[in-house]
């Protein structure tokens, strides 16, 4: 057993984190990060860093793919993705989002494609949006030995009717509540908040038995989760609750236009990135 979840990047234990290893940490009461990843070597990389749970989102749709929503990618544009971040991992629990269209329409669907992510992907849990609604896909794939993460507030899955939106206030809040509810009844090992306010955020996260994982949810969490490329700073006009911790796209930028001068004035490659 690892001292700890996080330890920074010389970590306690080097063998896989799994979900027992999360339930322990919210007894102890420790926080816990996790980023998005879509390929080996960025994964590789935050594997190295400790981050104990990746996610291969279906936000891959925006910022892999070029979709304006997460509405359109499919099970085959994933699939590939989550292989690639199992491949660049040793220790990182991986999370494999459930694209729409998936897992809605029965326990039997959501069992067909789940498995698909464990088997054909190497994933080591799953990830579905929505609460009373899927309680009955949730119940199916942890009863047959899958891992779920729930995800509720923000889903956008459903842009089309919620819109990009804060949720859970007010009234909505009792709704909220009842649907993490039922998604703790039904197995969920642990539960994304995006976009609610924060002090429900930290409500829930000290009724419920499961770690509650926030994006936009405030600091009241037992885990925070963010899409790689906004930390990191390379996408434009990314949510408020956004914190750039780096300006990779500055630095990529000007290696690019360096790269570009050095082969337009015929300085590289130069002797040393030359054969004899
Ligand atoms: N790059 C990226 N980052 C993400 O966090 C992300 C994706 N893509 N794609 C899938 C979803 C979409 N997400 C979004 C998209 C927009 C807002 C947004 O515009 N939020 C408003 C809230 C306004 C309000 O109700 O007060 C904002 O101004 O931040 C939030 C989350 C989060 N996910
Ligand atoms: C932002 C996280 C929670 C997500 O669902 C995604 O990246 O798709
Ligand atoms: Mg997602």
């Amino acid at each position: 057993m690892s001292t700890t979840l996080y330890g920074g990047s010389a970590s306690a234990s080097d063998r896989r984190i799994t979900v027992r290893d999360l339930a322990a940490a919210k007894q102890r009461g420790e926080r816990w990060p996790m980023l998005t990843a879509y390929d080996a070597l960025t994964a590789r990389i935050f594997d190295e860093a400790g981050i104990p749970v990746l996610l291969v989102g279906d936000s891959a749709a925006n910022v892999v793919y070029g979709y304006d929503s997460t509405v359109p990618i499919t099970v085959e544009e994933l699939l590939p993705l989550t292989a690639a971040v199992s491949r660049g991992t040793a220790r990182a629990l991986v999370v494999a989002d459930l694209p729409f269209g998936s897992y809605q329409s029965s326990p039997h669907q959501a069992m067909t494609n789940a498995t698909r992510f464990l088997k054909e992907a190497g994933a080591h849990a799953v990830k579905l949006e929505g609460g009373t609604r899927v309680a009955e896909q949730v119940a199916q794939l942890t009863s047959s030995g899958i891992p779920v993460m729930g995800h509720l507030g923000l889903t956008p899955q459903s842009v089309n009717v919620l819109g990009y939106r804060v949720q859970g206030r007010g009234e909505a809040g009792a709704q909220l509540r009842a649907d993490a509810q039922a998604l703790v009844e039904a197995g969920v090992f642990a539960l994304v908040l995006e976009c609610v306010p924060s002090e429900l955020a930290r409500e829930l996260t000290a009724e419920l038995s499961v770690p509650t994982v926030g994006i936009g949810a405030g600091n009241g969490t037992d885990a925070q989760v963010l899409v790689w490329q906004d930390m990191a700073g390379l996408t434009q006009g990314a949510p408020a609750f956004v914190k750039q911790y780096a300006d990779l796209g500055g630095v990529l930028g000007k290696a690019a236009t360096d790269f570009a001068a050095e082969v337009v004035e015929g300085s590289f490659p130069d002797e040393q990135h030359s054969y004899a």
